[in-house]
């Protein structure tokens, strides 16, 4: 039988992240390593290495010059390939595949082998994930560069979504605009929510096409997801990742018309208002300079956390402001499920680490049926899927730890043309 070692490279808007594993065709990959650099946008970026079970370097912080996704993964190739002790990387040569993680992927369904021509389509994508696809391609070119025999192939965040119901994915704009401008909600995050959907259907034990799940991925970007039947229903993020929950540095939803508004004139909505304010700018204002970094001055929501159990007001305003927003959809989304809700699944860095965050929500959350139970919340992650909820209470409260590097290597072990 064929092996093979796929590399998985995820590069989101605060961190690269890559594993290694061994594969092979047709069957689940078994992963060998992973590293990642995080904190790109509050250095210093600190890098984490896992040979096998072992820790090798646990929360380094990086003196390298990391000047984002590009560096931060040539940082992780060296670390990789400099290892004596993982003897299936001694040499670039020896990946066959690369998976990336493509942020937007337009009207793609499925994975794509990187040609020159999907390359090119993709480059057409750049503006509509500004924080992600220019980053990935840049890692895209690299790879190509440096590691010539192996086949890139690019999984889509936006991919799952694709199952979305067009009155749920049309935006009530001139439909002939709409259509040739490709004006729709696409969704993102979707790598993720498939390894969500399918460890929480194993966990209830019930076939994917059976699950009803309301999923939060809250990471840098955060994003909500109904699932119904096992696929995507409505999801949060939109033409662009930056509908939805605010982020790191991202606003989320807003009135549209806050772009007019922004600049000095405040208050007069009329070409004069937007004078300073250049539409282009509005729209980095909104991706880069808004979210978790305008309302307290960092990107790391840990420390926000903490600052709002110590009652500083900032960070209190900014923990219950994501709260607000979080409720909101489960609540939109709890009734487009019609209440068939088996579960509410937290996962992300935030949905992951914060039992604090976990436990606001469900607490706002407890006239929909959600309990958490206290003890099992703040108890250390050790399983893919936890479960927080109370013992005996329907529809249940989970912590899934995602991982978007399985879910892409999986999708390129089981293509044959990938290999
Ligand atoms: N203990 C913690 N409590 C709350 N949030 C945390 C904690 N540790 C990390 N985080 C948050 O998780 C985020 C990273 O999430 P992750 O999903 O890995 O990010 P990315 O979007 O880059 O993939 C950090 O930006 C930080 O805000
Ligand atoms: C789509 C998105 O926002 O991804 P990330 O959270 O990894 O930045
Ligand atoms: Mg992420």
């Amino acid at each position: 039988m064929k092996q093979n070692i796929i590399l998985a490279v995820n590069a989101g808007s605060s961190s690269v992240k890559i594993s290694v594993y061994s594969a092979e065709i047709g069957k689940a990959p078994v992963q060998i390593a992973e590293a990642q650099v995080s904190g790109l946008t509050a250095p210093p970026a600190k890098l984490k290495y896992t040979r096998g079970d072992e820790a090798v370097i646990n929360g380094r912080e990086v003196d390298e010059k990391v000047d984002g996704q590009s560096d931060a993964f040539g940082l992780l190739l060296e670390t990789l390939i400099k290892d004596e002790d993982l003897p299936q990387v001694k040499s670039k040569e020896d990946v066959g595949i690369i998976c990336h993680r493509i942020v937007h992927g337009g009207d793609y369904s499925k994975p794509q082998l990187i040609s020159n021509e999907t390359y090119e389509h993709l480059e057409a994508l750049n503006d509509l994930a500004p924080l992600h696809n220019a980053n990935s391609l840049g890692i895209v070119q690299l790879c190509i560069r440096s590691l010539p025999s192996a086949h890139n192939v690019a999984c889509f965040d936006s991919q799952f979504h694709s199952t979305i119901p067009e009155h749920i994915r049309t935006y009530p704009i001139n439909r002939d605009i709409a259509r040739s401008n490709h004006l729709r909600k696409y969704g993102f995050h979707g790598i993720s929510y498939s390894f969500i959907t399918r460890s929480t259907s194993e966990f209830l034990k019930k076939s994917k096409d059976q699950v009803n799940i309301i999923a939060l991925h809250l990471g840098s970007g955060a994003s909500a997801c109904a699932i119904k039947g096992g696929k995507s229903w409505d999801t949060s993020m939109g033409l662009t990742p930056l509908a939805g929950l605010p982020g790191a540095t991202r606003s989320g939803s807003v009135d549209p018309s806050l772009v007019f508004h922004y600049a000095s004139d405040v208050g007069k909505l009329s070409p004069a208002s937007t004078k300073d304010l250049h539409i282009s700018r509005a729209e980095e204002i909104l991706n880069k300079e808004s979210g978790w970094k305008s309302l307290t001055g960092t990107t790391d929501f840990g420390k926000i956390v903490s600052g709002a159990n110590s009652n500083d007001p900032t960070m209190k305003l900014a923990f219950d402001l994501l709260v607000d927003r979080i409720c909101g959809f489960v609540g939109s989304y709890f009734v487009s499920l019609r209440g068939q809700v088996d579960a509410l699944v937290f996962a992300g860095g935030i949905g992951e680490k914060s039992s604090e965050l976990r436990a606001a929500v469900v607490d706002q959350l407890g006239c929909l049926g959600f309990v958490i139970d206290e003890g099992r919340n703040k108890k250390k992650l050790e399983g893919v899927v936890e479960d927080v909820g109370k013992e005996g209470v329907n529809p249940r409260v989970l912590v899934c730890q995602t991982d978007e590097q399985f879910e892409m290597a999986r999708d390129c072990a089981e293509n044959k043309e990938f290999w």
